[in-house]
């Protein structure tokens, strides 16, 4: 399939990121093949996954496009989205379709810049389309100019420039979608279905959907949360009650 026919097949479709840190207990591939398997019998669209081992099971379990990273934390903190060709050329031998990496202009490890490394991958290992993970408009489009095939608003929060907001960016997606030629993809705190619905509105190709989807322990957080904050209020409803009976006793027996 070429890139044209891939980034068609993409089309409206959700992209359930299946991921899972070191401390999480779903950490390894065997549990991110099965949660990519659960998002397809789902009917989602596409996969997106961290590190060839992953990449790898994920690809052997299923047909669906892959976008693949390789997060390296190790080598920087701050660019760590496959930051250098060494981590591209893994996720794409491991199957993955589209390398998703850090688009923004920080400066990365390895050194080379953006443009550089997206010409290497696009020369190096032909038929790859290259998303461009960004935080800001201006990021998008100097990725787009950098030669990036997608742009995506994943980033967007967790730079120190860019908007800070609990849920999603969809105002980054209608930007995007005005300023760019290349596919926009949304990503990044999309909890419910309604605003990935509202970001295709907006004009986004895709929708990669991670923590709502594949992160049980943030799932049932919210829940946990929810009762707890309900449960106190009750406490507090019900001792007021209390508190007012024993006025209400006092005063009478007095
Ligand atoms: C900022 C960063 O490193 N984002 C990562 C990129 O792959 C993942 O940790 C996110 O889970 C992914 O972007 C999906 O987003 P959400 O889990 O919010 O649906």
């Amino acid at each position: 399939m070429d890139s044209q026919d891939m980034l068609q097949r993409l089309y409206g479709q959700l992209i359930v990121s299946c991921q899972a840190r070191p401390d999480s207990p779903l950490h390894g591939w065997v549990f991110m093949a099965a949660m990519a398997r659960a998002a397809e019998q789902a009917g989602a669209g596409g996969i997106r996954a961290d590190g060839p081992e992953d990449i790898r099971a994920i690809r052997a379990v299923t047909t669906l496009p892959i976008v693949g990273i390789y997060k390296r934390r190790d080598l920087d903190p701050e660019v760590y989205i496959t930051p250098r060709f060494e981590e591209a050329r893994a996720v794409r031998e491991a199957g993955a379709d589209v390398i998703a990496l850090d688009g923004t202009a920080r400066p990365r490890p390895g050194g080379q810049t953006l443009p550089e490394l997206i010409r290497r991958i696009h020369d190096e290992l032909p038929g790859t389309l290259v998303m461009a993970d960004i935080s800001t408009l201006e990021e998008g489009l100097a990725a787009e100019a950098a030669g990036a095939d997608i742009v995506c608003t994943t980033l967007s929060g967790y730079t120190p420039w860019s908007r800070r907001q609990e849920g999603p960016d969809l105002d980054l997606v209608s930007e995007l979608v005005r300023a760019v030629r290349v596919p926009v993809i949304a990503e990044g705190r999309y909890w419910h279905p309604e605003e990935a619905a509202e970001a295709l509105r907006r004009g986004a190709h895709s929708v990669v959907v991670g923590t709502a989807i594949t992160n049980p322990r943030a799932i049932a957080r919210r829940f946990v949360v929810a009762m707890q904050q309900a449960a106190k209020s009750l406490r507090e409803s019900a001792s007021d009650i209390q508190g007012g009976r024993h006025a209400f006793e006092n005063c009478s027996t007095g």
